[in-house]
């Protein structure tokens, strides 16, 4: 029997195989490219996503703002009595009496003669009313004991910190040395620089050192929050201080009540903020520097202060702060970036080199900022690129803020 012969044609030919195996590698290219290209897409849209969260926060700053601009100041009064239905004797502080409409929004339990309350600066209903005696004024005042702030947590401003431990500290901790030798320390000290560079920091360290009470007050507040007030908080923030005392007053903004423009008070805005410079000066007058209660106060301004601040026994001493130089901003980064994780490829000296002329606000923003980008790339190690992205965005928004995190950008 003949066997029949199976003949095997090959499938393919080699050559075949060769260009298959050619077409195969050029796929897996073009994969390759479409997968990076889609990784990118996603990177940018979550930019985007971040960009239009921080465009929409600061949609919503702004808004808040103008709502603050739109509702006039209130006017302050006290309740002398109740009159029938919904009405109210009020004398207000500026001096006449009204005979007031009281909000629906008012509990009726509190309108009791002799408590403070507000009043519609037009139509004179009374919107609120307002707590006894100090808490009035410490709704608008922070007041903090012994902040957790130390000297440490201050990179540089070496000639302040001692300039400032000596006018503040010193008369606090030890007053007999200046009894002993004969002088008077320093009345007020005036913080002078730029925004973001330490002023609030370093009174705050220098209150913590001294374990006295921290009350700041922002002048702008003081002015502009109830019509006619601004001189009687000045009168309670001293006799605050006097109850807390050991306690550092600090002003933040007191050209807004200190301006040279406010002694010709041709407006009843500027006669607001005239009356309460006339009662901050005499507070200071009749201050006693050996006592336990300092005064600090800061200003971007000094070009517009009143000289009348300036003279002796008042803002007699003042401390220049600058932005950081080179190796300042070295030593701020090394204080933000103490407990981040930072990679190899980190340079504090680099980014100091790379940051010239921001702030210390803004050194640390770039510190969060750099973290949240290793946050998003979830990474648990922060890399020298992402301080290079950092100082980028940090400088575009010159007061970008932590933003947050895009959705989806783990999944
Ligand atoms: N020298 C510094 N060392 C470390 N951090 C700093 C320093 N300067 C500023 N910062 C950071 O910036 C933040 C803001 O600083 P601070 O409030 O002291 O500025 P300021 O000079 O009082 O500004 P402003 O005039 O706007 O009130 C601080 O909370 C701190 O995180």
């Amino acid at each position: 029997m003949i066997k029949p012969t199976i003949s095997v044609e090959p499938v393919i030919s080699s050559e075949e195989l060769a260009q298959l195996r050619k077409t195969n590698i050029a796929l897996e290219g073009r994969n390759y490219e479409l997968r990076e290209t889609v990784r990118q897409l996603r990177l940018q849209s979550a930019a985007v996503e971040s960009e239009r969260d921080q465009y929409k926060r600061e949609a919503k700053k702004l808004k808040g703002e103008l709502e603050q601009y739109r509702t006039p100041p209130l006017v302050i009064g006290t309740i002398e009595a109740l009159a029938s239905g919904d009405r109210v004797i009020v004398r207000s502080t500026t001096g006449p009496q009204f005979l007031s409409k009281v909000s629906e929004t008012v509990n009726s339990a509190e309108l009791v003669p002799g408590r403070q309350c507000a009043l519609h600066p037009q139509s004179f209903v009374l919107v609120e009313v307002l707590p006894n005696k100090y808490d009035t004024m410490i709704s608008g005042m922070e007041v903090e004991r012994a902040p957790e702030v130390n000297y440490e947590d201050i990179g540089g401003l070496d000639r302040q910190k001692i300039l400032l431990r000596e006018a503040v500290e010193l008369p606090l901790l030890k007053p007999e040395l200046f009894e002993k030798v004969g002088i008077e320390p320093p009345k007020g000290v005036l913080l002078v620089g730029p925004p973001g560079t330490g002023k609030t920091l370093l009174a705050k360290a220098v209150s913590h050192e001294t374990n006295a009470a921290f009350i700041r007050v922002v002048g702008s507040e003081l002015v502009q929050k109830y019509i006619g007030e601004g001189a009687r908080l000045v009168r309670e923030l001293f006799a605050l201080a006097r109850e807390k005392a050991p306690a550092i007053i600090f002003i933040d903004e007191i050209d807004a009540i200190g301006s040279s423009r406010s002694n010709e008070a041709y407006s009843a805005g500027d006669h607001e903020v005239n009356r309460t410079l006339m009662q901050l000066l005499s507070e200071l007058d009749g201050f006693n520097t050996r006592g336990n209660v300092k005064i600090i106060a800061a200003t971007n301004r000094m070009d517009i202060l009143d000289q009348a601040l300036l003279r002796p026994g008042r803002f007699d001493r003042i401390i220049e702060f600058p932005l950081p130089d080179e190796e300042g901003r070295r030593m701020i980064l090394a204080i933000h970036t103490k407990k981040m994780h930072l990679n190899r490829t980190v340079s504090l000296e680099k980014i100091a080199k790379e940051t010239e002329n921001m702030n210390g606000s803004e050194l640390m923003a770039i510190c969060v900022e750099a973290g949240m980008n290793a946050v998003r790339a979830g990474r648990t190690k922060i890399s020298g690129e992402d301080f290079v992205q950092a100082i980028t965005a940090v400088k575009q928004g010159r007061n970008a803020k932590l933003t947050p995190i895009p959705d989806g950008m783990y999944s």
